[in-house]
């Protein structure tokens, strides 16, 4: 099928999504915390940041490659963790794990994904990263870090902006709990999707899988807005981290960093990249856009910045690069493809953004990204 002439951007793909989950899912994907300002500001502030175009440069070809901790990558941008992808859509993680893998991009698999590490060991690329919300025993977290290792996971990434769970108001009047209940409501939502409920028919419903082996039988004693990862959750500290940087040989980076004064700390604390993120608005209501925050980190450290929140297009890819950021990561967008187009759609992202990266890029009239902050507006 001719993807480009239906489904020419991640708008797009959006819009399929919506059509094709059922409501709670729908807003589980979708939703962030409170009004939902955090997640509008990430895409306010993204369109504040303009550039003027430049002209006369002939024809040029435009470099999209980028190096980041050591490896060369031939896109920008990589896939954020999202726990729990088999809801959104039965198989997500396989799925993005092997268009990662073909593109050679970064997958990042959450520790609240529904696949586990080892389920995903003949899919993953070179460049497969494991997502850690820390537990607090230090035998599982051991035993965690060494399950990723062994399947090939490399790079570590550390979430820090969830110290304790949200409120989801959104993903909460749509029904979800956790576990996921078949409650009447739900089943209606699930009758008028029957794409996603063939789908989720033939693979069962989903569950932390990665956790299985930790969980206990206490699980129907959780509160209605926690699940089984909050059981392993703790908030960890600047100790937690100096151990963690003791017990992971390969990259760390810590993810959901807004302000410039933790940069100089992490780099001391021997952290190898600094993620910015504001957990796309699902954790505070309040909290600044990334792309805002981006010039003072920058300012304060020297190591690789990576940055995700709103991105929806080559050219807000081009905006973070333009502010000093090293590598862009998307959590909600690649998910979107999966619900809307299947296998192929993570693919078929990749290239909506390969072409939306170049053709801006010849508006430009620039070969590499370190040319971009001369044409800041
Ligand atoms: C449904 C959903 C689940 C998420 N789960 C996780 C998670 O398990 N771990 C984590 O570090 N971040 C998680 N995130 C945050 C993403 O990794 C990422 O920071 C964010 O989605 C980026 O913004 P974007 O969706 O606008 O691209 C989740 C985001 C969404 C939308």
């Amino acid at each position: 099928m001719d993807f480009h002439s239906r489904y020419p951007s991640l708008a797009d793909l959006r819009l399929q999504a919506r059509r094709r989950l059922p409501r709670f899912v729908w807003d589980y994907l979708d939703s962030a915390t409170g009004t939902e300002a955090t997640a509008r500001t990430n895409r306010a502030a993204l369109d504040q940041v303009r550039f003027t175009p430049s002209i006369l440069h002939g024809e040029i070809s435009p470099d999209l490659s980028i190096e980041l901790l050591g490896q060369s990558y031939p896109l920008p941008f990589g896939f954020a963790p999202v726990g729990m992808s088999g809801l959104i859509w039965p198989g997500a993680e396989r799925y993005l794990a092997q268009t990662a893998a073909d593109a050679r991009i970064p997958y990042t698999l959450s520790t609240v994904a529904s696949l586990a590490p080892e389920d995903l060991k003949g899919d993953i690329g070179p460049h497969a990263w494991f997502q850690l919300y820390p537990p607090r025993d230090p035998e599982i977290l051991s035993d965690l870090l060494g399950r990723a290792r062994a399947t090939g996971f490399k790079t570590l990434v550390l979430t820090v902006d969830v110290p304790a769970p949200s409120q989801r108001e959104r993903q909460t009047r749509g029904g979800l709990t956790n576990p996921p209940q078949l409650t009447p409501r739900i089943l209606w939502q699930i009758m008028r999707r029957p794409a996603w409920a063939i789908a989720v028919l033939r693979n069962g419903l989903p569950r932390m899988r990665t956790l299985d082996p930790y969980t206990t039988s206490n699980r129907a004693a959780l509160p209605s807005n926690a699940h089984a990862g909050y059981l392993l959750r703790t908030s960890p500290d600047w100790d937690y981290l100096a151990r963690l940087r003791d017990a992971w040989t390969g990259p760390l980076i810590v993810k959901g960093v807004l302000n410039e004064e933790d940069a100089p700390r992490l780099e001391r604390a021997g952290v190898d990249a600094i993620w910015i993120s504001n957990h796309a608005g699902r954790q505070f209501d309040a909290a600044p856009a990334t792309i805002e925050v981006l010039p003072a980190i920058r300012a304060n450290t020297r190591l690789p910045l990576l940055l995700d929140g709103g991105l929806s297009s080559g050219l807000d890819i081009l905006r973070a690069f333009s502010l000093g950021a090293d590598f862009t990561m998307l959590g909600r967008a690649p998910h979107d493809a999966v619900a809307a187009l299947g296998p192929a759609g993570p693919a078929h992202l990749v290239e909506i953004l390969t072409r939306d990266l170049t053709a801006n890029m010849h508006q430009l009239g620039v070969r590499s990204y370190a040319e971009l902050s001369a044409r800041l507006l």
